[in-house]
C-alpha cells in the first residue's frame, strides 16, 4: 500500500525541500495554509481524519522571531498547540511524526554544544512556543522524531543569507552581531536527513526513535557567516554597494525584540552516530547555497 505522507509549510525553506527529498517515498499531501492552517488547530484533527496520513512531517512554523514576541498566542498556537493536535491524531492512528525545532530553546549560555538532554529555557516568545510544542510531541506518545536546527538557509523562502547579499547589494555600510555564535544549516540537508530517517523506519527493526540536534558541523558567529557570504559575491562579481567586510558589533549595539542566544551550537553526535550519518561543515554548506543561488542569478 503506498504510504501517505502529509508535509504541512510546504513553501516554506525546509518544506520546500521536503517535496524533493520524499517525492519517490509516498504520496505526497501538500495543503496550501487554508487548508491546514495551524493557527486554527481545532480544525486539524478533522483534516487529517478526511487524509490519513502514515506519515506527517512538520517544518511549518511561525518563524519570525521578533514578531512573535507582540504576537505570543498565534506563535502559541502554530507553534505548540497545533502541534499538540498533530501528534495526538499521530498516537491514536499509529503515524509517525517528525518535527523541527530550533536551537532558540535554549537559553545560549552553555560554554560547550548544545546536548540533546541540555536543560531548554528559552529566552523568547518564538523559542518557548517551539519548546512547547516539542513537550505535546514527547506527551502523546506518538511515534516521532523531533529534529532540533539552527540559522536554516536555503534557496527558497528568506533566510539571513539572502538578507546579507540583499543588503551588501544595497548599502555601503552594514554591522553585524559578532557575539553569537551557532551554524548555519541547509535546508536541504535537513530535508535529506528526514527523508533517510523515514527510510529507515521501513525496517522491521526497532527504531531510535526521539529528538536529535541536526546542523552543519563547526561554529560561526553571524557577522563570521555574514562576511563569508559577502566575500562569495564579491568573488563572483556580484554589483556590491558595500566596499568592504561588514562591520563588527556587539549583540547590545543591535537592539532587538527578542533576545538570541549568545551560544547556539549544537552538538550533533547523537544523530550521527544513531544513523551513521555524516554532516557537512558549515562553510562548505553555505558555498554550495551561494553557489546555486549565483547560478540561478
Ligand atoms: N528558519 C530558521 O532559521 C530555523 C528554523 N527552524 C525550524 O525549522 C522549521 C522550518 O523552518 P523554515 O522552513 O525556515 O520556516 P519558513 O519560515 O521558511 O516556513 C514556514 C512555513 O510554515 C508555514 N506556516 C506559517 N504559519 C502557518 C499556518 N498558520 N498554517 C500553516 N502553515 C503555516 C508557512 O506558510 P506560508 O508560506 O503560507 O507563510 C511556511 O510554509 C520550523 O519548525 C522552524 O521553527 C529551526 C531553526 C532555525
Ligand atoms: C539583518 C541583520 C541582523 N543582524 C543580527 C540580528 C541577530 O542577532 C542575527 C540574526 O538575525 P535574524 O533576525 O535574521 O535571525 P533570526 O530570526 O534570529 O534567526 C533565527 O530564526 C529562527 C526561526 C531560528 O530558529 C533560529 O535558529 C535562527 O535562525 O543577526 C545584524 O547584526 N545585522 C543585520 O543587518
Amino acid at each position: 500500500m503506498t504510504t501517505r505522507i502529509l508535509i504541512t509549510g510546504s513553501s516554506g525553506q525546509v518544506g520546500f525541500e521536503l517535496k524533493r527529498a520524499l517525492a519517490l517515498q509516498g504520496e505526497l499531501i501538500c495543503p496550501p495554509r487554508q487548508a491546514f492552517d495551524l493557527a486554527q488547530p481545532a480544525s486539524l484533527a478533522a483534516a487529517l481524519d478526511s487524509w490519513q496520513p502514515d506519515i506527517i512531517v512538520n517544518p511549518a512554523a511561525y518563524t519570525a522571531v521578533d514578531r512573535a514576541e507582540d504576537e505570543p498566542a498565534l506563535a502559541q498556537a502554530i507553534n505548540a498547540d497545533a502541534v499538540a493536535v498533530m501528534a495526538q491524531w499521530a498516537a491514536a492512528h499509529h503515524a509517525l511524526l517528525l518535527h523541527y525545532s530550533t536551537d532558540y530553546v535554549f537559553d545560549g549560555d552553555k560554554t560547550g554544544a548544545w546536548r540533546e538532554d541540555d536543560a531548554a529555557k528559552p529566552q523568547s516568545v518564538y523559542g518557548s512556543s517551539k519548546w512547547q510544542g516539542e513537550q505535546a510531541v514527547r506527551a502523546s506518545g506518538c511515534r516521532h522524531f523531533i529534529l532540533r536546527t539552527s540559522w536554516v538557509a536555503g534557496i527558497y523562502g528568506q533566510n539571513f543569507l539572502k538578507t546579507m547579499l540583499r543588503l551588501a547589494a544595497s548599502r555601503d555600510s552594514l554591522s553585524v552581531v559578532a557575539d553569537q555564535f551557532g551554524a548555519p544549516t541547509p535546508a536541504s540537508l535537513l530535508a535529506d536527513v528526514a527523508a533517510n530517517l523515514v527510510q529507515r523506519t521501513r525496517s522491521t527493526q526497532g527504531q531510535p526513535y526521539g529528538t536529535y540536534h541536526v546542523a552543519a558541523q563547526g561554529r560561526t558567529s553571524w557577522h563570521e557567516y555574514a562576511s563569508y557570504v559577502i566575500a562569495l559575491a564579491r568573488e563572483a562579481g556580484w554589483p556590491l554597494q558595500l566596499a568592504a567586510a561588514p562591520q563588527a558589533i556587539p549583540g547590545s549595539a543591535y537592539p532587538q525584540k527578542a533576545r538570541r542566544p549568545a551560544n547556539s551550537q549544537l552538538d550533533c553526535s547523537k544523530l550521527m552516530q544513531a544513523f551513521d550519518l555524516q554532516l557537512p561543515h558549515w562553510q562548505p554548506a553555505v558555498k554550495q547555497i551561494f553557489d546555486t543561488l549565483d547560478n540561478l542569478k
